[in-house]
């Protein structure tokens, strides 16, 4: 499948370029033992990232993906996450096969490049300065950077005003259900990668506009 080139590409960070669940899960299992409940595990936690650190820790206090903890224990669990995660936010996390080569082909293309994640910046920044990719970014939108994330468009548009694009050349990659309804509420197109979290299921079934498998497959799409 052929797409239209785009002169803007804003990028997911947690499953699209970045496989942040080792950390995340380490985190998650540490926070869950200060108040003496048992871990979950990476292969939970893997389904449970995507919505930003609340949902994240109200997924692991309640085992479930749409659980609502007690307020009280909420309120103390996040400080314990933010805390340890800060400590922890890129000790074993990974560039996925083919994203450093994709970003640099993307480059070449002078595609301007931004980054999109429902991530709060305090862990965003220095995630993609260890990684070694933060200059291949003209802006990072964090997501606490606007009042609303992803799914809400507010990000994305943000970003093709940053850059001074229209939508209709704006295009975003990512590996989940918010990063494909954000991406049409904008009137962005939308590559999905197939290894990504998604809450456990197949991002096919979202209608991206095209689906790759790695970064380096982005060569053959425009
Ligand atoms: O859930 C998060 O904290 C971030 O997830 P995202 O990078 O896929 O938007
Ligand atoms: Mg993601």
């Amino acid at each position: 499948m052929t797409l239209k080139k785009p002169s803007v590409v804003l990028i997911d960070l947690d499953g699209t370029l970045v496989d942040s669940v080792p950390d995340l899960a380490w985190v998650t299992d540490q926070m869950l033992d200060s108040f003496n409940l048992p871990p979950r595990g990476e292969t939970k936690v893997r389904k449970w990232v995507g919505n930003g650190v609340k949902s994240l820790v109200k997924r692991a206090l309640t085992d479930q993906l749409d659980g609502e903890p007690e307020p009280d224990l909420l309120d103390k669990a996040i400080p314990v996450f933010m805390s340890l995660y800060e400590q922890h936010a890129c000790v074993e996390s990974t560039l996925y096969p083919g994203v450093k080569q994709g970003l640099a082909w993307l480059k070449q293309q002078r595609i301007r490049l931004g980054c999109v994640t429902n991530k709060d910046a305090r862990f965003t920044l220095p995630i993609l300065d260890k990684l070694g990719i933060h200059d291949d970014f003209d802006i990072v939108i964090s997501g606490d950077t606007l009042p609303r994330k992803k799914p809400d468009p507010a990000p994305l548009l943000h970003g093709a005003e940053f850059f001074g694009v229209t939508p209709d050349k704006a295009m975003m990659i990512g590996d989940s259900v918010s990063d494909v309804k954000a991406s049409r509420a904008a009137g962005f197109s939308i590559v999905c990668v197939s290894y990504g979290y998604n809450h456990g299921a197949d991002i096919r079934t979202m209608e991206p506009d095209a689906v790759i498998d790695t970064f380096a497959e982005l060569e053959s799409l425009f």
